[in-house]
């Protein structure tokens, strides 16, 4: 049985906790405020302590660092809200082991109730926490990605993120490195697909250029640039076997040997990786080694794609389109329902780039649907595209602007657009049905002599 003290002033959530923890065995308290729930921690023992961040008074992360001083080694909850990366950074750093975001549910309390006296090994935050962080997101989802950075960076573990391409997995390495004890040393990017196959080696390990066997590189290499820093691996995946072998033997002993050389050089580096590949499906093909594997994924973060925290879509349209137009840009309701509707498979580089050229389309700050490119085709798992939804009324609104914007279509337009859609159209019936013209007519639903003669009209009869 353990002694849990509950701060919350709102009545119903403490009484639905207390109802929770008392039926787990454990003994709670209450308090509607800070001030009161410092009164009571002064003169009472607690093993747990949930707190709510929104309080009358001084507020729950404001009233934290009290708290420690009469809880000494207890975990905190932080319940709230109202959860951005910067709420996140401050309660792990204030001390909180985990946050709750309301509203949850019942089994998600007893979850972190049980995991608090688990006392897991991220359970100590030593981060010292720097401001700041540019990570924007209102949906659950990323909610749930900001706590996991902010536990991240108040330890030294080893992040794998995973998550589509354009998801923002290394801006979360950024966010965990700035909010790292290790902010002030270096965040060193290393885009594994770019390395030239014959020199990724070298990049990374560094090399010396003649001389004598044991004499200091005359390359660093990556991973030596990235001591007393973070290195950056980002799409993990595509590692070769054989630098994966010389990358585990470096990371486990932590020194590499640079190229030419044999005299190993000591590193102090906290790795985050990243991968849109499923990691594990790679270790099981034998593409990758298992062994990294586990050394690259002490700590997981799933970043969720864009077209899953649709909420988000519109904060981060205005965000982007700020930062590009150096303004608030004014999207017409059809061009927020346009992209509220839209998958973007490439997520938040798709939403970036496609607000890039609508900017530049519409010559002002004000956007129409129009003024977007076509959205971007999924990839399927045989490696072709089915285009997205929507997407050919896009290219047709984008053709259909150029025509109308051309003087020389002037009272042709409607004839025009026809004539480049219509022999595609005609020609997939007759392939369709081996030129026969009496099926292709009749699925058409067009009379046989006037396909006939549309086909001729476009040089398509056999
Ligand atoms: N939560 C966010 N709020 C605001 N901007 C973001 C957010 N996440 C990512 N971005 C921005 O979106 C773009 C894509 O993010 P990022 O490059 O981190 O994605 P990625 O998953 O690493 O992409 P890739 O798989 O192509 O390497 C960048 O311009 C980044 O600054």
């Amino acid at each position: 049985m353990a002694r849990i003290l509950v701060v919350d002033d709102e009545p119903a959530i403490c009484w639905g906790i207390e109802q929770l923890a008392l039926s787990l065995g454990h003994e709670v308290e209450v308090a509607a405020s800070a001030e009161q729930g410092l009164q009571i921690a002064a003169i009472t023992h607690f093993d747990l302590l949930l707190l709510d961040v929104r309080l009358p008074g001084i507020d729950g992360i404001s009233a934290l660092p009290k708290f420690r001083e009469c809880l000494i080694s207890a975990p905190v909850v932080v319940m709230t809200a109202f959860g951005d990366l910067e709420t996140a950074v401050r309660a792990v750093q204030n001390g909180a082991f985990e946050y709750l975001l309301k509203p949850f549910d019942l089994a998600e309390v007893r979850a972190t109730i049980n995991r608090a006296f688990e006392l897991p090994s991220l359970s100590t935050p030593q981060a010292i926490v720097k401001a700041g962080g540019a990570m924007l997101g209102q949906t659950q989802g990323m909610q749930e990605v900001f706590k996991r950075i902010a536990l991240a960076a108040s330890s030294e573990v080893s992040v794998l993120i995973t998550g589509e391409q354009g998801v923002g997995k290394e801006e979360a390495a950024r966010a965990i490195h700035q909010h790292s004890t290790r902010s002030t040393g270096p965040f060193v990017a290393v885009n594994v697909k770019a390395l030239s196959p014959t020199m990724a080696e070298a990049e990374l390990f560094g090399h010396k250029i003649g001389g004598s066997s044991d004499s200091f590189p005359a390359r660093n290499g990556l991973l030596l640039e990235a001591s007393g820093g973070t290195l950056f691996l980002d799409e993990v995946a595509d590692i070769s076997l054989p630098i994966q072998a010389k990358l585990i033997r470096a990371l486990d002993q932590a020194e590499v040997i640079p190229l030419g050389t044999n005299r190993p050089i000591r590193t102090d580096i906290r790795v985050i990786s990243s991968s849109s590949q499923d990691l594990s499906h790679r270790v099981h093909s034998g593409e990758f080694r298992q062994d990294l594997c586990y050394h690259l994924s002490e700590f997981e973060i799933a970043i969720p794609p864009l077209r899953e925290r649709a909420d988000d879509i519109l904060l981060l349209a205005q965000h982007f389109a700020s930062l590009l137009a150096g303004e608030e840009a004014n999207f017409t309701k059809e061009t927020r329902d346009e992209l509220l509707q839209r998958k973007w498979f490439g997520n938040l580089d798709e939403l970036r780039d496609a607000l890039a050229q609508a900017l530049s389309n519409s010559g002002s700050g004000r956007i129409l649907p129009e003024h977007l490119p076509a959205p971007i085709a999924k990839q399927t798992d045989d490696g072709s595209s089915t285009v997205a939804t929507k997407s050919l009324e896009q290219l047709a609104r984008l053709r259909a602007a150029d025509l109308l914007g051309d003087p020389s279509s002037e009272g042709l337009v409607y004839e025009r657009f026809l004539e480049e859609v219509e022999p595609a159209l005609l020609q997939s019936a007759m392939d369709h049905f081996s030129n026969e013209y009496a099926p292709a007519a009749r699925a058409l639903g067009l009379h046989r002599t006037t396909l006939k003669r549309k086909l001729e009209q476009y040089g398509l009869a056999k």
